[in-house]
């Protein structure tokens, strides 16, 4: 039987227990005895595994179960998972038993799907080349073409064992270019004079002219403007209004995409008295969103956040439509307003991202890295999933390779420990999807493995964040279980330098996970009795060949809120 050590267990203990056990480390945290009955919120086990009880040393493996920040989920699809079973995704269970634990991937991939990746073998492409979370944007596509980009994950998932989890990304009311009357771009050639016109043109657009979705946008510029496609990807200066038409000249040539975001500037600044009028949520992202709602969408991402207010907003819009209010909200860090309110927005949220697309076009060029750094930071210390996006390897849209600058900045986003990276074009509408996301696992990989190479286990000052006692005493249990192998852990915020199993009964958890640094969800099903729960964890994890006999591990439960170090029976 396993070498089995009881740190604390209050069900069984009025007080803290010491080991009797000398070989094993002294490292505990006291921790008090919980006043009430145990919350039940968050059945957690947390184990680490080695290989023999000398080898705790901080790479090796976490495994983390948590059945989401709520209320125990049930919804309406799920099916019990059969007992003696034991769920997860195929891509890692193989990537676990040929490599082991210690080279799982942490750094989790997000990708937008467009025309390139909508098929079925090509959405299967992805997944088998690592795609943790499927994005959809609403800009673009109609809402049948993104059920049916929503059905072709659920199929897939179904089918061939993944849990690919699904994003909608609203299109916010920021001002954009229509979409070019089907054209798939349009070049702007230096000199130019081109038409930005609010007109409705029923059929074909006339030569040289671009389509604008806000009216209000021909009142709003003034003669001298600079207007900024895509965030300066190509730049006009207005030189005449006529009525609704606004007539510019091409300063810096360039590719003109549909429906790209317009800005405008002057005297140096952006103006944008006017865009702080729009609401954050248009009157079409609102049925987007319930639509997101109805076809059980994982996250919704949403664009041009300003204040906390809309989140919470949206958050008991969707606790009060959804079958089981289990959708995340991300909030896209993409304007000056977000960095401003950045603290409460993130707080408010499931999670952000950060859109250095639209970011670079509302902050000098030269400012976004130290935002983003920002960003990540701050997410981290409240414990929220953040996603670095756009732009990551831009020049594989048309090129095999990438370039070195676009690798150093990835690995600048993987270094630090953002929780995900993100595809767009690349994905969407690039010529060579799957290479782009193979370089992102390449990358990520390299920089986790210099890690544990070099031992560069970061340690960051994590604020406490759990607001009640239990939750406090969860992150207590967490971070002495850190500790006692040398590393950081509040789960997946500590960054620890080892993978984090997370153990759930939910599918829609499970694929929710998904989106976390270093967690790798299991679905299993739970009964009361948490040492059976335990036992029957490993056997099933042996059965699979993903742990064996021996290897030591600290389980960490906030169910019984208690730490148990141990070898796998
Ligand atoms: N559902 C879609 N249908 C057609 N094209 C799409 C779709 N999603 C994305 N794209 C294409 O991929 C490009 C990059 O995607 P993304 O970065 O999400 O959008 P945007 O460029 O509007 O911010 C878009 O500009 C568009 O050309
Ligand atoms: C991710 C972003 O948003 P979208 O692609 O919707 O513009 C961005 O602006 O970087
Ligand atoms: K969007
Ligand atoms: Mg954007």
């Amino acid at each position: 039987m396993s070498q089995s050590l009881r740190l604390f267990n209050h069900a069984s203990t009025p007080n803290l227990t010491f080991p009797s056990n000398p070989n094993t480390k002294q490292c505990y945290s006291y921790l008090p005895k919980p006043s009430s009955t145990y919350n039940r919120r968050f059945p957690l086990i947390s184990i680490r595994a080695s290989s023999s009880s000398s080898d705790l040393d901080s790479s090796s493996p976490l495994l983390v179960s948590d059945n989401g920040k709520g209320a125990v989920i049930s919804r309406e699809e799920e099916y019990p998972v059969a007992a003696g079973s034991i769920e997860v995704d195929s891509v890692t269970e193989t990537e676990l038993k040929e490599n082991g634990f210690r080279s799982t991937r942490r750094t989790k991939l997000v990708c937008t799907i467009g025309p390139s990746t909508c098929g079925f073998d090509q959405l299967e492409s992805l997944a088998v080349g690592g795609m943790n979370v499927a994005r959809i944007n609403m800009c673009h596509g109609t809402r049948d073409w993104h059920r049916q980009v929503i059905q072709l994950v659920r199929r897939l998932n179904e089918d061939k064992g993944y849990a690919v989890a699904i994003m909608m990304d609203t299109e916010g009311s920021e001002i954009h270019m229509g979409d070019l009357g089907g054209a798939s771009s349009a070049k702007a050639e230096d000199g130019e004079i081109w038409t930005f016109s609010v007109r409705a043109f029923d059929s074909t657009l006339p030569e040289r002219t671009i389509n604008v979705n806000y009216d209000g946008f021909a009142e709003d510029v003034k003669v001298g403007d600079d207007l900024l496609v895509d965030g300066g990807m190509v730049r006009f200066e207005v030189i005449e209004k006529i009525g609704p038409d606004v007539k510019c000249r091409c300063t810096d040539p360039g590719l003109l995409l549909p429906r790209a975001n317009l800005t405008f500037w002057r005297d140096g600044s952006l103006v944008r008295e006017r865009n702080a009028m729009l609401p954050t949520i248009s009157s079409k992202d609102w049925l987007d969103i319930d639509f997101g709602i109805a076809e059980g969408v994982d996250f919704i991402a949403i664009s041009f956040v300003k204040s906390a207010e809309v989140i919470k907003h949206l958050k008991s819009y969707i606790a009060a439509r959804s079958r089981d209010g289990d959708i995340a909200v991300i909030a896209k860090i993409e304007s000056i307003d977000s960095l401003k309110n950045l603290e409460e927005i993130v707080q408010a949220s499931d999670g952000a991202m950060v859109a250095r697309g639209d970011l670079g076009a509302q902050i000098p060029l030269e400012q976004v890295p130290s935002a983003q750094q920002r960003i990540v930071q701050v997410c981290r210390q409240l414990n929220k999933p953040v996603i670095v996006a756009s732009q990551l390897l831009e020049s594989m849209i048309e090129y095999p390779t990438p370039t070195r600058a676009e690798v150093a900045d990835v690995s600048e986003a993987v270094r630090q420990r953002a929780d995900a990276l993100m595809l767009s074009g690349e994905s969407a509408m690039g010529q060579f999807p799957e290479k782009a996301l193979a370089v992102l696992r390449s990358v990520s990989l390299r920089i986790e493995r210099w890690w544990r190479e070099e031992k560069r286990h970061e340690a960051m000052e994590l604020p406490d964040i759990g607001s009640s006692f239990s939750d406090k005493i969860s992150e207590e249990i967490c971070s002495s279980a850190a500790k006692m192998g040398h590393m950081a852990s509040l789960l997946s915020r500590c960054r620890p330098d080892c993978p984090i199993f997370a153990f759930t009964t939910t599918t829609s958890v499970r694929r929710r996970l998904n989106l976390q640094w270093g967690l790798i969800p299991f679905r299993l099903s739970f009964s009361d009795d948490m040492e059976s729960n335990l036992n029957k964890t490993f056997s099933l994890l042996k059965a699979r060949n993903l742990i064996k006999s021996g290897d030591l591990v600290i389980a960490v439960s906030d169910m019984l809120q208690s730490i148990q170090v141990m070898n796998v029976p």
